[in-house]
């Protein structure tokens, strides 16, 4: 079984997780231990304890680290992308996409550790100089969710570890073996004992105790349900925390568009990664002049993808993450249609040899943004068309939604491109280009009920992993 990393020991426990691959149920990848309460309590003592001498190394260690970590993952990335895609069940084009994501965070935030800074200023009042410096917050909970299995918990732990945290870290159930993968290769870095903790295990058991431990920072990503869980019990136990939580993203389609490009656009956006990205394009939103040829181009196009086991090289969409998962997908599609939209293509459960949880993508028309398949996140291969007269309706509909990650846009017109990145309500903008598939130097998170907190990665990590101290002295 593989264990948990506490204290800088592989530590056993008394059940196990058992990680099956959803594109052929009869692979187990593993079985993981699944951390209970005491092992969880004794990960935070060790981190605690750890703290302040990792606090204390110089940048040079902290970068020397990260830096082992980050080539080691990309020395590896077949290795590891198969092991993602075998347990996750994105292709193995996307899996080795991200880790290689994942490896080039390590880099990038091993150069952050070099790239510290603070400021000097004159107090206004004479003879007096205010510094102005970053601190570590001290322990961090990290709490992950399954779709990115080694990307997300590589932007969350990096910059907890560069900014000089120590970390405990719970991975989502379903997706243990990329974290354990990486537990491993950071403790072999040279991670100092305690300071990089790995507890798997269930939410309730792990991720509650995380949550009521009054920890110095907890960084989530996942439901908006859980993040309300999360919020509440942060403010409860005053640990500072971030949340980012899904999206109900627009892919806004002019008249204008070049139509093959905004089909690319809208198939990447919505279906790759079998549609489970908090980015994905849900919601198309489209101009009546060029409605009808993209809804056929669409269906054409979606005629030509291949739904298939991840490790295919053919597929061009793996299967869907688990059976509840599958389950809310197909239950989506069929409120869509009730609620009076027609499914233009696909939506259907796939039998597959090897049981996999195999869908086809589907693409739903003829909805307005009130319906239900247009407010709440699905988190798979489903997307529906919204017709619209013109870029003010288009632009007042991309906005109109509870969420505010990502908008998209497909147009020729400079003019309206800038109009709509500077008028949407959503924290990232693409143009002429997916909704997903995002950079890992730059700030990523939302607005409204997407994200709460400062942003993720980047630079601007270093809001939420720090804390601001300003001294004032005489000179
Ligand atoms: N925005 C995004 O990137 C993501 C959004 N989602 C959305 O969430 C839906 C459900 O996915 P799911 O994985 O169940 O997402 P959850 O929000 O339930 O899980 C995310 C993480 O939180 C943990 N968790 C769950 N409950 C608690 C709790 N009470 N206290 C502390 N931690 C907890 C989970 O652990 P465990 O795995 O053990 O349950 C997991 O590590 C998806 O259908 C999708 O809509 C999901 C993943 C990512
Ligand atoms: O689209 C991406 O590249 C990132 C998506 C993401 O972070 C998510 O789905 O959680």
């Amino acid at each position: 079984m593989f264990a948990n990393l506490i204290n800088g020991e592989w530590v056993q426990s008394a059940h196990a997780i058992v990680n099956r691959n959803p594109s052929d149920l009869s692979d187990v990848i593993g079985e993981y231990a699944s951390a209970d309460r005491q092992q969880t309590l004794d990960a935070i003592a060790a981190a605690r304890q750890a703290a302040p001498a990792w606090a204390a190394t110089t940048p040079q260690q902290r970068f020397d680290i990260l830096d082992r970590a980050g080539s080691e993952i990309l020395a590896r990335k077949e290795e590891l992308g198969r092991l993602l895609s075998r347990e996750e069940g994105k292709i193995l084009a996307e899996g080795m996409g991200e880790v290689v994501r994942a490896g080039n965070i390590f880099k990038y935030f091993a150069g952050e550790c070099l790239r510290q800074h603070g400021e000097v200023l004159d107090s206004v009042r004479p003879g007096i100089e205010v510094n102005i410096t970053r601190e570590p917050l001290g322990v961090v909970g990290i709490i992950a969710p399954w779709n990115f299995p080694i990307a997300i918990p590589a932007w969350k732990i990096a910059p907890a570890l560069a900014y000089g945290n120590a970390v405990v870290f719970k991975p989502a159930s379903v997706v243990p073996a990329s974290s354990w993968a990486l537990a491993d290769i950071l403790h072999r870095a040279g991670v100092p004992a305690g300071v990089f903790n790995l507890v798997m295990g269930s939410g309730r058991e792990v991720g509650d105790v995380l949550l009521n431990a009054g920890l110095d920072g907890i960084s989530f990503t996942g439901s908006q349900d859980t993040g309300k869980k999360v919020a509440a019990a942060c403010l409860g136990s005053g640990s500072k925390f971030q949340l980012e939580m899904g999206g109900k993203n627009p892919l806004v389609v002019l008249d204008d568009a070049d139509l093959k490009l905004a089909v690319e656009a809208a198939i990447n956006g919505a279906y790759f990664s079998t549609g489970q990205r908090c980015t994905a394009s849900s919601r198309l939103v489209v101009t009546a002049g060029i409605h009808d040829a993209f809804v056929e181009a669409m269906v054409s196009r979606l005629k030509t993808l291949k739904v298939g086991h991840a490790l295919d090289i053919s597929s061009h969409i793996g299967p869907v993450v688990d059976a509840g998962q599958l389950q809310q997908d197909l239950d989506y599609v069929g409120i869509a249609t009730a609620e009076g939209g027609l499914l233009a293509y696909g939506g259907e459960r796939l039998q597959a040899e090897k049981d996999g949880y195999y869908m086809s993508p589907a693409l739903i028309t003829g909805t307005h943004n009130q319906m239900r398949i247009n407010r709440e996140e699905v988190f798979g291969p489903v997307a529906s068309v919204i017709k619209v007269a013109d870029f003010e309706e288009a632009l007042t509909i991309a906005n109109d939604t509870p969420f505010g990650l990502v908008s998209g846009i497909c147009t020729q017109s400079l003019k309206l491109a800038t109009q709509f990145r500077r008028r949407a309500a959503a924290g990232m903008v693409m143009v002429n280009l997916p909704t997903a598939g995002v950079d890992y130097h730059v700030p990523f998170g939302g607005r409204k009920g997407s994200s709460y907190g400062p942003r993720e990665q980047g630079r601007y990590a270093a809001e939420f992993y720090t804390t601001v101290k300003t001294a004032y002295v005489a000179a």
